[in-house]
This record gives C-alpha cells, structure tokens and sequence, in this order.
C-alpha cells in the first residue's frame, strides 16, 4: 500500500474507519511554525461528520492530540504525529456486506488484491482517513502563510446538477454546502434532501483556489506541479475528474491568441504553465462521484461469485462533495508545501521576484 503523500513536506496516514484511532505523521515541517492546535481544529470541524441533516450521522468529535513535534505552540522540525479517536463507530451495520460487495465503493478490488478486507465501514479506503489528511494540510497551510503569505480557499460549485454561479468567498462559511453563492444553497438543501428521501446520492464539484504562491513552484519534467497536484486530488475519495484552469478541457475549443490575449491579466490556464506556478492564482475545479453506499438494493455479486441483491446499511453523506472543500483544499496545501520546500533547494540563487502578476479576467 502507498500511505505517504509527499517527499519533503510528507505526511503517512494510519488508521482505519472503525478502528479505534486515525491520525498521521507529518515529517519535514520547518520549525518556528506558530499555530498548530487552533488551527488544525478549526479545519477539522469543518470537515467533521454529523455536523448538520446534509451529512453522515456518525458522531465524531474529531479532536486532534498533538503528540509530538510541537513544543511551546511552536513546531520544533521533529516529525508531528497526531491522533484523532473515534468513538461512534457502528460496525454491525455492515454485517451484510461482510459477504458480498458494495458496487462502486472499494471493497471488491481490496478483497481481490488483499486477499482480506476490513469490511467494517470501508477500513482503510474509508474517507474517515480524511481527516488525519485535513489536519496534516492545516499544518501546511500555516507553512505557505507564513513562508508567501498564501491561502488556499475550496467552494462547492455545483451539487448534482444544480450549478452554483459565482458569488463571493464570504458566502462559503455561511452555509452548510460550502457554497460561494447564497441562493444556490436553497436548492442545493432540496436537491440534498430529495436524495436522503429516496435513499440515494448525488456527485459534486469543488474549486480549489490558491492565492498568493510565488512562480517557480512545481519540478519539470516529471514532476510538474499540474502533475503533483493531480495525483494529490486524485487520491482524494470519490474524486473522479480533476480540470487545472477554469477552462481544462474546454481550451481546446479556444483560439490559441484568444486564450492568452490578455496576458497575465487573466488566467484562462489555471496560474501553472510548464508544469511551474506563474504566481498568479491556481485555480483547480475537481468532480466527484455520487456516494456508492446506498440503503437501496442493487445488483452485486457475492465473495462466492454469485449474482446477488444487496443494499448498504449505515450512516452515509448524500453528498460527498459536502465535506470535500477542507480535504481537497488540504491535499492542495500539502502538494504546495512539498513544492515550497523543494523550490528552495533547487533555484539558482537568483533574487526571487515578491511581486506576482495581478489576474482580473479568468
Ligand atoms: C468527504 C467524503 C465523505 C464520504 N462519505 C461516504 C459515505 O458516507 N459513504 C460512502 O459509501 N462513501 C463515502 N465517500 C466515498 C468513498 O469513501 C469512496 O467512494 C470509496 O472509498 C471508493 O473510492 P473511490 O470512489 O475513490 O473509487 C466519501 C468520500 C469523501 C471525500
Ligand atoms: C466516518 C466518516 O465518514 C464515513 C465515510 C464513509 C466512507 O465509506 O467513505 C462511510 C461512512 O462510514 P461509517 O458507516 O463507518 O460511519 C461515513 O460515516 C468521516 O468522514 O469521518
């Protein structure tokens, strides 16, 4: 298995959905760094199951101890492991599936190349295993703060088919959709509930948006920062499609000069060219999938090899992209902080320009 994200910025995650704790080793973190307990619980409340109707019921508090690499409120560079207990795990609500698999969600290709499968919740390919994500990328976003004064900010654009059209930033936090426009929650609330109703789930899109990294960030050729980035928000749960640029595969549709006509006044492509940050925004919208548990019953086949019908009992999100803003925005953080890191040891000692180019249009 592959538990670690990152090479110089790395975080391992452990853990297991109905197991007694997850948490992460974050090794590489430079010292001095001021934040640490307010900053990660504050993230991981954002992201914490049965907060509101919308999401899961499982009841997690979602408290973070910090047990080593901090000293003082200040991390010391040693690695900083962290732990979050759970304690509203209901794993007999997943007797049914112990002998059959749930259509979409990991269990078959686990059971075929494991050879064994902690069928209690989805064990490790649970999206429980989020949050030691969203705490390791609180830490990294008090790094890129505090080393370019950047911040990363995620909205839900679009639930099922209801796209939001967009607002403002300050609308994120006001509704429990992460929406960034305020009459767009309305229907995403019914679209939400009209899905718990007939026991069903609909998908989502995210923008991720990074203000403030400098140019430079990213390792051409094979490790561009497009790259990274996508294999970060690949890794995420339910995550099926990941578009850098808020044109992706729509600029090929464009006429190359009208593209860039502005020049670095707009942003068609998304602030990385030649796999390297420009400096202006990076801006990546991610779809993800329905949620694949359904309380319904479906076709599936049993560990036997047999056609049978099944459905999923348990606590589960309507909508996964939900409580995607804070994991997506901490997979970015992470593969940003990586990039830092290394952009420091590979420039040529050259003055690095402070100033990055303003972006009206996009
Ligand atoms: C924030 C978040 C919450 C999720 N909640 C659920 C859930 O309640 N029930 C479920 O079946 N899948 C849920 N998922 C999705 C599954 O974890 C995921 O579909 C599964 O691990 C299979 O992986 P894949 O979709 O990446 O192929 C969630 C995903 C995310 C990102
Ligand atoms: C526990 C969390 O979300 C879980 C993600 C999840 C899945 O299959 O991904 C399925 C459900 O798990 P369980 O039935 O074991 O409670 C969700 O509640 C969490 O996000 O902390």
């Amino acid at each position: 298995m592959s538990n670690t994200f990152g090479y110089t910025f790395a975080v391992s995650t452990f853990g297991e959905s109905h197991g007694p704790v997850v948490g992460c080793v974050v090794d590489g973190c430079p010292p001095g760094l001021r934040m640490v307990d307010a900053g990660i619980q504050a993230e991981l409340d954002r992201r914490r199951p049965g907060s509101s109707q919308y999401v899961t019921q499982r009841a997690e508090a979602d408290r973070a101890v910090i047990m080593s690499g901090v000293f003082r409120g200040a991390t010391t560079g040693a690695p900083i492991a962290l732990v979050i207990r759970s304690t509203d795990q209901r794993s007999s609500d997943y007797r049914g599936i112990r002998h059959a698999f749930r259509p979409g969600h990991a269990d078959y290709p686990y059971h075929a190349k494991y050879n064994h499968r902690d069928y209690r919740g989805g064990g490790r390919a649970s999206a429980r295993l989020t949050a030691p994500v969203v705490a390791a990328g609180a830490i990294a976003k008090a790094y890129l703060t505090w080393a370019h004064g950047a911040r990363i900010r995620g909205c839900m654009m679009r639930v099922g088919t209801r796209r939001a059209r967009y607002a403002h930033w300050c609308y994120v936090r006001s509704n429990p959709f992460s929406s960034c426009d305020a009459r767009a929650s309305g229907t995403a609330a019914q679209c939400m509930l009209r899905a718990l109703l007939h026991g069903s789930s609909v998908g989502a899109t995210v923008v991720v948006w990074a203000e403030g990294l400098p140019a430079g960030l990213g390792d051409p050729l094979y490790a561009k920062l497009s790259s990274s980035l996508a294999h970060g928000i690949m890794s995420v749960n339910a995550v099926k499609a990941v578009r850098i640029g808020l044109t992706g595969m729509e600029a090929c549709g464009y006429r190359g000069d009208m593209l860039t006509q502005h020049g670095f006044l707009s942003n068609r492509l998304g602030g990385i060219a030649g796999g390297l940050s420009t400096g202006q925004d990076i801006v990546a919208a991610i779809a993800l999938k329905p949620t694949p548990s359904s309380c319904n019953y479906r076709r599936s086949t049993s560990r036997a090899g047999l056609s049978v019908f099944m459905r999923t009992r348990g606590r589960h999100d309507p909508c996964v992209g939900m409580r995607a803003p804070p994991v997506l925005e901490a997979i970015a953080a992470l593969c940003a902080a990586d990039a830092s890191l290394k952009y420091r040891a590979s420039i040529s000692g050259h003055r690095i320009p402070s100033q990055h180019p303003a972006s009206y249009l996009y």
